[in-house]
């Protein structure tokens, strides 16, 4: 049986000044330790439902909950929900408050009160993990785009949660901070976190993901595989996707002859080589 973090039951959500809801009766599971990748139109509603996961926006209607327990909107409550369930901002400028780096990464521990010399443990590693060691003293305000996206990530990392979302991580990034923020995002699959992440890129989805989650106008159009959802041409059309880069070329070869169709999809460009490789021996 899947072990359920999360799960989200027919929430929705109005803006004040909005004459159509964000969020109009999504619902989502999402178990321990999966990979899932949350795409949609802009609009279909996917930030609004970040916000909800950690209790910055309560929903007007439906209920969440965290390991099986509805979130309760208490401040204490509400602190300690907030340490388990992180957000990367697709906006680092929305995150980042403090002096220097080195303060902007401590804040977070010290504000919840594990002891200095811990504190600062942590803050150490966290900021050699994401190679930011050359800026640590400088303030946030004062970095590129990139590096603050490092920060804000380490801001989150830093106080160990257990469900990690990140809202567009790779949004106006070079190919270097991509590399850097990806690779943290394996370590951190790795370790087991559960990690729910907002992209437009179907190349990226398809290979990282263990689910595709597409929402349209605020609701669950589809939570398949990735290599079902982001093959439905009809699907992506739906929700503004292209089919993924290596898909299109596969179904190319195939329509040749030079790609066997009745074997799996290939999830990347590695995949398909091999694949292209024993068809030719
Ligand atoms: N602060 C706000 N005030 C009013 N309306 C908002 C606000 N934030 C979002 N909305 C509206 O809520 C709907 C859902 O927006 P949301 O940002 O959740 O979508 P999204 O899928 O994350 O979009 P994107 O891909 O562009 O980031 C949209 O119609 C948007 O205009």
């Amino acid at each position: 049986m899947r072990d359920i973090i999360l799960e989200a039951r027919n929430l929705s959500y109005s803006y004040e000044d909005s004459s159509s809801p964000a969020l109009n009766g999504l619902s989502l599971s999402v178990a321990r330790g999966s990979k899932i990748a949350v795409m949609g139109a802009n609009g279909s509603g996917k930030s609004t439902f970040f916000l909800c996961c950690n209790g910055i926006l309560k929903p007007d209607q439906g209920e969440l909950l965290f390991k099986g327990q509805p979130v309760s909107y208490r401040k204490k409550n509400l602190l300690e929900l907030r340490s388990k369930v992180g957000i990367v901002f697709q906006n680092p400028d929305t995150q980042l408050f403090c002096a220097s780096v080195y303060q902007e990464i401590s804040f977070g521990p010290l504000n919840l009160g594990i002891p200095e010399k811990e504190a600062a443990e942590a803050v150490e590693n966290i900021i050699e993990t994401l190679e930011i060691t050359d800026f640590r003293h400088r303030p946030a305000h004062a970095l590129s785009g990139g590096q603050k996206k490092q920060v804000a990530l380490a801001d989150i990392l830093v106080m160990k949660p257990e469900i990690m979302i990140l809202d567009e991580p790779f949004a106006a990034l070079d190919p270097v901070h991509t590399r850097i923020i990806r690779q943290q995002i394996d370590k951190m699959c790795a370790s087991g976190m559960t990690v729910l992440l907002a992209t437009h890129n179907t190349d990226y989805a398809l290979e990282w993901a263990d689910e595709v989650v597409l929402l349209k106008n605020g609701r669950v159009l589809s939570q398949d595989r990735p290599d079902k959802a982001l093959t439905d041409e009809e699907l992506l059309k739906e929700t503004n996707l292209e089919l993924p880069s290596v898909i299109r070329l596969h179904k190319f070869l195939c329509s040749r002859g030079m790609a066997d169709p009745s074997l799996p999809v290939p999830r990347n460009m590695d995949e398909l080589e091999k694949e292209l490789l024993a068809v030719r021996s």
